[in-house]
């Protein structure tokens, strides 16, 4: 509590109690090669192709928070991860048409081993044990690492090479931020009302949520 008995945002804390983690997710070689126009085309265009992967297990997955949310939550967050829903539709399109334009074949690809781990931690939530909380604070934070991860590539400095800022601006747009800042505050709501049994299993998904992208990056890096 602060001083005026108001519950500090617990999501605040945990960026501040893992903020190394945080930084190594946020701020990783590959999308700071990106941001000072070093990046190896070859490892951009392998995390494409396996980005593209990981987003097609990612729409059953944002299926499965709705789900958990339209028979748990607040009518008011459905309306704001129902529009994660509808995003992602356009986020697949785009992904076909940057295929087409640096000559990857997306038929042809196979998951790496980090990616295939990713996406069976994001298949453990169609499991109805997994609660709304924990399944909306993974959500949130991984929409978080990407959102300042190419926001940083656009911010004031940058010297992202011009033909990769569209990438950028998907994730690193006002637009992007304000949605995650919307989940933000539907997870701090949520955690708020939480018991401490959800709100530990809530934050082990967070730190989950950013070793796995650090290992995506990695991977994207240097085909492991
Ligand atoms: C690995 C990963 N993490 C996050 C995002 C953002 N939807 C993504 N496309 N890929």
């Amino acid at each position: 509590m602060d001083g005026d008995g108001v519950e500090a945002a617990t999501t605040a804390a945990w960026m501040e109690r893992h903020r190394q983690m945080y930084e190594r997710a946020t701020r990783h070689p590959f999308t700071v090669s990106i941001r000072d126009g070093t990046v190896d085309m070859s490892a951009f265009k392998r995390w494409l192709s396996q980005d593209y992967i990981f987003v097609r297990e990612f729409v059953a997955f944002i299926a499965s928070v709705l789900l958990k949310c339209c028979k748990q939550a607040e009518s008011s967050d459905m309306e704001i991860i129902l529009g994660g829903v509808a995003s992602i539709s356009d986020e697949l399109s785009w992904f076909k048409n940057e295929a087409t334009k640096w000559g990857v074949d997306l038929a042809s690809v196979s998951p790496l081993e980090s990616n295939s781990e990713y996406c069976r931690f994001l298949q453990s939530f169609t499991e109805p044990e997994i609660s709304y909380v924990v399944a909306v604070t993974t959500f949130w934070i991984i929409e978080t690492v990407y959102q300042d991860s190419f926001g940083f590539c656009i911010e004031e400095g940058n010297k992202t090479p011009p033909e990769l800022l569209g990438t950028c601006q998907r994730w690193g747009s006002p637009e992007f931020k304000q949605y995650c800042k919307s989940l933000q505050r539907i997870v701090d709501r949520c955690l708020a009302k939480a018991p401490a049994d959800v709100v530990k299993s809530a934050e082990e998904a967070f730190t989950r949520v950013l070793q796995l992208e650090v290992g995506f990056w990695e991977m994207s890096s240097s085909q492991s």
